[in-house]
């Protein structure tokens, strides 16, 4: 446990209602660590994105979820407050699947958030433009197409851009939903690379199916496993030695157990619409 975490979460319980009930996660308390990458891991359906968008509330604005339990992101809660939602999410990042760029250049792709949320002279939205551009090593191989729609670019350089746009409002987590699995694998170490220089700076939470991935990247992992949170590690702990079965199991032969989980859960209900 951590004693500074930038974002936790004490007994969370999400429960997706519609036709039928799905406790998609079971009283999970977690830290996340300051300026650590943390990576979530589990088999299909075993509620990685679902406790990687309660970090913001995002599964709100898709579905009908009903919340037990609490996110502390510092010491302000996500919840229960009267806070204004947008003023909460500007200090979490999200960076979804599919690279999907704004439908404007790639200067105003980066420039939306800042232009948003404060008044910026034109000078202080180029500065922030070009160094967000730089932090996802993304600068050089755009400063002569600024103007250029954001679509024009490779689906690597879109995912970057998508980075650059989350950081562009200064926050402290970034939330990361597979950000590599649309991408070729060359663009994929691009933005791998570009992911270990940012955990510098910010406290990254990223979903991942690929252990591979998990074991470059990430100091943390976590494992779900059908809604529960089954263990919580450093990353060299978490693959060598650990502690429980399941953990374990997963580690030596993930398929099987993602398939059969994936199944079961299929099996407990249908979701009435896609989150993804
Ligand atoms: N919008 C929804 N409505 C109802 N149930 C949902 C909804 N979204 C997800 N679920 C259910 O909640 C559980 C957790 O889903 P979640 O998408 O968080 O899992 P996941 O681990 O991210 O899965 P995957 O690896 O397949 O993306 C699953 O049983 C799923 O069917």
């Amino acid at each position: 446990m951590s004693h500074h975490p930038a974002i936790r979460t004490e007994g969370l319980s999400p429960t997706y209602t519609g036709e039928r009930e799905v406790e998609a996660l079971k009283d999970v308390t977690i830290d996340f660590d300051r300026n650590r990458l943390t990576a979530i891991i589990g088999p299909s359906g075993c509620g990685k994105s679902t406790l990687l968008k309660s970090l913001n509330r995002l599964h709100e604005i898709q579905s009908n979820v009903e919340i037990e339990g609490e996110v502390y992101v510092g010491d302000e809660p996500l919840y229960s407050t009267d806070r204004p939602l947008p003023e909460i999410r500007k200090h979490i990042g999200y960076v979804p699947q599919k690279p999907t760029p704004l439908p404007l250049s790639v200067y105003e792709n980066v420039a939306y958030g800042p232009k948003i949320h404060g008044d910026h002279t034109d000078e202080e939205l180029d500065a922030i433009v070009e160094n967000c551009l730089r932090k996802v090593n993304l600068w050089e191989e755009v400063e002569d197409r600024l103007d250029a729609s954001g679509a024009q670019l490779s689906m690597g350089q879109i995912q970057r851009l998508c980075l650059a746009r989350a950081l562009a409002v200064d926050p402290d987590v970034l939330l990361c939903d597979e950000v590599t699995s649309a991408l070729d694998p060359v663009s994929a170490e691009t933005v791998e690379e570009t992911l270990a220089s940012l955990k510098e700076e910010y406290t990254i939470v990223m979903v991942t199916h690929s252990m591979e991935q998990a074991k470059r990247l990430a100091d943390e992992v976590v494992f779900l496993y059908l809604g529960e949170l089954v263990e919580a590690n450093d990353t060299r702990s978490f693959f060598e030695d650990p502690s429980d079965e399941r953990t374990r199991e997963f580690v030596s032969g993930h398929d099987t157990v993602e398939f059969d989980a994936g199944e079961r859960r299929r099996d407990e209900a249908e979701p009435t619409t896609s989150d993804d």
